[in-house]
């Protein structure tokens, strides 16, 4: 501290954000949170504060403003008002002070960059590239208040410009602002469920799913990016399996028919020698297990226990390569036989689409074996892989993306209209919109909805039919507004999917 030169006179440079501050001459920063900065601006002499800024968000509020006190090193004081309803929801003002008095960790963004995390309760985040140093030096130079009202704002700010002069705390810093496009964008990590006619089909969405919202973890292997849980519903693969043309799969046909031995066959135990899914099915707990799979079916098709199992719990202990499919269940519902395949860890770039065709290989089989002893004619239904660990090797990344630029488009924009969960008819009625649900197949009416509004109508349907395809849902989303807008407007043009005439 020293005495102040009689003319000192600040201008504060904002680098971030200028034309959301009001700037001053003095030392004393405020940060308004939510409340409307001119109704405090007013009530102040522009000599007495340095700046006046909202912050609204702590995730993307903070940061901006601590590279402007960063390069603003005359600033000595801060007076945060944490003082409306939004500002405790939020919490932007709190997280500023934890900055302040418990400092920043290392940590990582939701999108996987490295990153200051505040030591808060509330996600509080700083750009990495800011020194550390710099930032430990600015929370120890800075004297803070907080306020609850803007009348308590103007009697601290009158506190601290009474205050002798400080001197800057050192040369202004600025640092550099990295552009980063963001490769993975937020979305649930466990239980997605992906469902395509083919396997290859199937596969491209898997790719596309994992690389734009898959978590990016460093493994014993290197780097891999995962979601936990994953259902792939394969529901059409032909018999002689689709391979495209041309084949953007990364196995060919004669790999399929030597790789589905190892899932059907025994092999011989042999020291040294990997298990095969085969030997483990066929003999490794010293029973046939898909033999007895069939023989279940044949004497109760409407079984739930036909169970095959391949972890052995001996696993944990002398063995470094523990297969990766645990668990097989079969299931006849509605004459239509189903395999689902439980893969406690899964390379969904190189192993998966070779992994599913074996399986598919066994289903068949099994549906063949039970439909000769059975005398009947059991129906080929889904084969379902439930992958556990869902990933891709960093070193097939750039080989998705590719494989995803490629198909995915041309696979999304194969039209189908046939959501499992019906459909909707929409029309209107004395002065209501007035929504029909219909089965899929004969179009029975199942439920019907009425209202005045788009979004009383679509919270309704949401709500009753949360597993609506999302594109479909999207759809009605649109046709009910176009709905309301012709209610409104007293318009009798309302026709669902023919263009809105005004
Ligand atoms: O049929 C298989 C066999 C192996 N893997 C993959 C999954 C893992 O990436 C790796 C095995 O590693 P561990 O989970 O056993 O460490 O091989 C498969 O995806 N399918």
């Amino acid at each position: 501290m020293t005495v102040a030169p009689s003319n000192y006179r600040f201008n504060y440079k904002p680098h971030y954000k200028p034309n959301q501050l009001i700037c001053g001459h003095g030392q004393t920063a405020i940060i308004t949170g939510w409340t409307v900065r001119q109704s405090v601006a007013k009530k102040l002499n522009p000599e007495d504060y340095a700046v006046i800024g909202n912050l609204y968000s702590p995730t993307r509020g903070i940061g901006p403003l601590i590279r402007n006190l960063l390069a603003n090193t005359h600033v000595r004081f801060l007076v945060i008002l944490d003082a409306t309803k939004e500002d405790k929801n939020a919490g932007g003002c709190k997280c500023l002070l934890d900055f302040l008095e418990q400092g920043f960790t290392k940590g990582k963004s939701d999108t996987g960059r490295d990153i200051w995390v505040i030591n808060s309760d509330i996600n509080g985040y700083i750009d990495i590239e800011i020194d550390e140093n710099a930032l430990e030096t600015l929370r120890q130079s800075l004297d803070y208040k907080l306020a609850n009202s803007i009348k308590e704002v103007v009697d601290s700010v009158e506190e601290f410009s009474k205050k002798i002069y400080h001197k800057p705390w050192g040369e202004p810093l600025t640092f550099p602002i990295m552009e980063s496009s963001p490769t993975v964008l937020p979305g649930p990590r466990y239980g997605h469920r992906i469902e395509g006619k083919t396997i290859a089909e199937t596969w491209v969405k898997i790719l596309q799913r994992i690389k734009t919202t898959g978590t990016i973890r460093p493994t014993q292997y290197g780097q891999w990016q995962e979601l936990i849980d994953m259902t792939a519903i394969v529901t059409d693969e032909p018999l002689n399996f689709y391979f495209p043309s041309p084949n953007y799969l990364p196995i060919k046909r004669e790999f399929i028919n030597d790789y589905i031995g190892q899932i059907l066959d025994d092999a011989p135990q042999k020291e040294g020698v990997k298990y095969t899914y085969g030997q483990r099915l066929r003999s490794w707990f010293e029973r046939d297990q898909i033999k007895q799979a069939i023989d279940k079916l044949i004497s109760d098709k409407d079984s739930s226990r036909v169970v095959m199992s391949l972890w052995d719990v001996k696993d944990y202990e002398n063995n470094d390569s523990p297969p990766c499919l645990n668990h097989i269940w079969v299931r006849i519902v509605d004459d239509e036989l189903s395999l689902t395949a439980t893969f406690r860890s899964n390379d969904m770039f190189s192993a998966w689409p070779a992994n599913a065709m074996g399986l598919r290989e066994l289903q068949q089989h099994i549906i063949e074996e039970v439909n000769n002893k059975y005398q009947h004619n059991f129906q080929l239904g889904p084969l379902i892989i439930i992958s556990q660990s869902a990933h891709i090797y960093s070193d097939c990344w750039e080989h998705a993306d590719k494989v995803i630029e490629t198909e995915y488009r041309r696979i999304c924009q194969q039209r189908t209209y046939n959501d499992p969960s019906g459909s909707f008819l929409i029309s209107i009625k004395d002065n209501e919109i007035i929504v029909e649900h219909i089965t899929p197949g004969s179009g029975e009416v199942v439920n019907c909805y009425s209202g005045k509004t788009a979004r009383k109508l679509y919270q309704q349907i949401a709500d009753t039919c949360p597993s609506l395809e999302i594109k479909h849902a999207m759809y009605l989303g649109t046709e009910l507004q176009k709905a309301e807008i012709c209610l409104v407007k007293n318009l009798d043009s309302y026709q669902q999917d023919k263009p809105l005439i005004i």
